[in-house]
């Protein structure tokens, strides 16, 4: 559906300074899938999606979209996909309905298409009773969802979104996001979306590209890029002298194959908390208390963490996505609620 070979974008920032927007993106999308691109601002991920939806010209590199290319074929690209980017498409005097028409009449579809299409988009996306407000009266929320009902009109095959659900509240992003799932299960479409909520793309998206500094700096599965780059961490507080206790706690640590397995040691009130990054936390947690049990060591506390998409960032970059956000736009994003969240 997408198949992007050494994309990139330089632009000229302050001073005439080049800005690599983007690096070398290179990317196949199956058809059907749904894709999040997790970064924090400024990473590269609107410009990728500006460019795969020939928005925007690369500076090199070739891509096709829906077996277009984007440089030699933007009409056949446009003709097969949606584009809902960041700002809200939606005028600001129109009636819901009179915007849906329009929009319709713009891609030249037939008056009777038109109102069929916009019926159905006005049922699923929950704007029956909105239809005759214009759309400056509406919520964040409801605006959003005029702005895909809008990208759905034509009946793209591929859907591009760009963050969604930014500035929206918990409630009305939750509401968001089932409507997409909705429309994807309607129409099967192919969905490539921008974030930076690491609980949207950890929870809703088969595959997940990190990028940062306009690369992809790691492609997979949310539960796949957990595990690989960063382990569960196990939390024990003992009783008594920890000598034995943290080898027991080492020599498990070491046998999950563990990055690294030397635990760290502090004393808790009167015992001692001892942390160690394992993997297969699950399976190691209940080994591990049967053997310091058997050794016969008390334990007083047992915690098991399950792995973050934020500490996938930060042990790729060094730095926490959630900091970066808050940073950037001085909203902190919302906790990650899904952590190991079976799919
Ligand atoms: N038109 C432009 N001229 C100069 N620099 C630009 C332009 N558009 C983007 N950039 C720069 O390119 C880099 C990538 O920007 P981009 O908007 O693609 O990031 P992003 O990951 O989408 O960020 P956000 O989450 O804030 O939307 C940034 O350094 C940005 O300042």
């Amino acid at each position: 559906m997408i198949s992007a070979r050494e994309l990139s974008k330089h632009f000229r920032g302050p001073g005439g300074k080049t800005v690599v927007a983007v690096s070398d993106l290179t990317m196949d999308v199956a058809p059907g899938s749904l894709t999040a691109f997790l970064g924090p601002n400024g990473a590269g991920k609107s410009t990728s999606l500006r460019m795969l939806t020939t928005l925007l010209e690369p500076t090199g590199g070739t891509a096709t979209v829906c077996g277009h290319d984007i440089a030699r074929e933007p009409a056949e690209v446009r003709a097969r996909i949606g584009y809902i980017g960041q700002k809200n498409g939606a005028g600001q005097y129109q009636r819901v309905r009179d915007e849906l028409l329009s929009q319709g009449a713009l891609y030249g579809l037939g008056r009777a298409e038109t109102r069929r299409r916009a019926d159905e988009l006005v049922e699923i996306l929950g704007l029956t009773e909105l239809v005759n407000q214009p759309t400056m009266k509406l919520s964040g929320g409801q605006r959003r969802r005029v702005d895909i009902a809008l990208g759905l009109i034509p009946g793209p095959r591929l859907l591009f979104l760009d963050e969604p659900s930014t500035g929206l509240d918990p409630q009305s992003r939750a509401h968001l996001w089932q409507h997409i799932l909705e429309l994807r299960e309607r129409y099967g479409m192919t969905l490539f979306l921008t974030t930076h909520y690491l609980d949207e793309a950890d929870q809703f998206a088969e595959r997940v590209m990190v990028v940062d500094q306009g690369r992809i700096i790691a492609d997979d599965t949310a539960p796949r890029l957990k595990t690989s780059f960063a382990g569960d961490r196990i939390t024990l507080t003992v009783d008594g002298d920890p000598g034995g206790a943290v080898a027991v706690v080492r020599r498990a640590a070491a046998d999950s194959a563990a990055a690294d397995p030397e635990p760290e040691v502090t004393p808790a009130g009167a015992g001692t908390r001892i942390v160690v990054g394992v993997n297969h936390g699950d399976r190691v947690l209940p080994a591990l208390l049967r053997e310091l049990d058997r050794v016969g060591h008390q334990v007083l506390t047992a915690e098991l963490a399950r792995p973050t998409l934020d500490d996938v960032f930060l042990n790729l970059t060094g730095r926490s996505l959630r900091e970066e956000n808050q940073t950037a736009d001085g909203v902190p994003t919302p906790e990650t609620t899904h952590v190991g969240a079976a799919r």
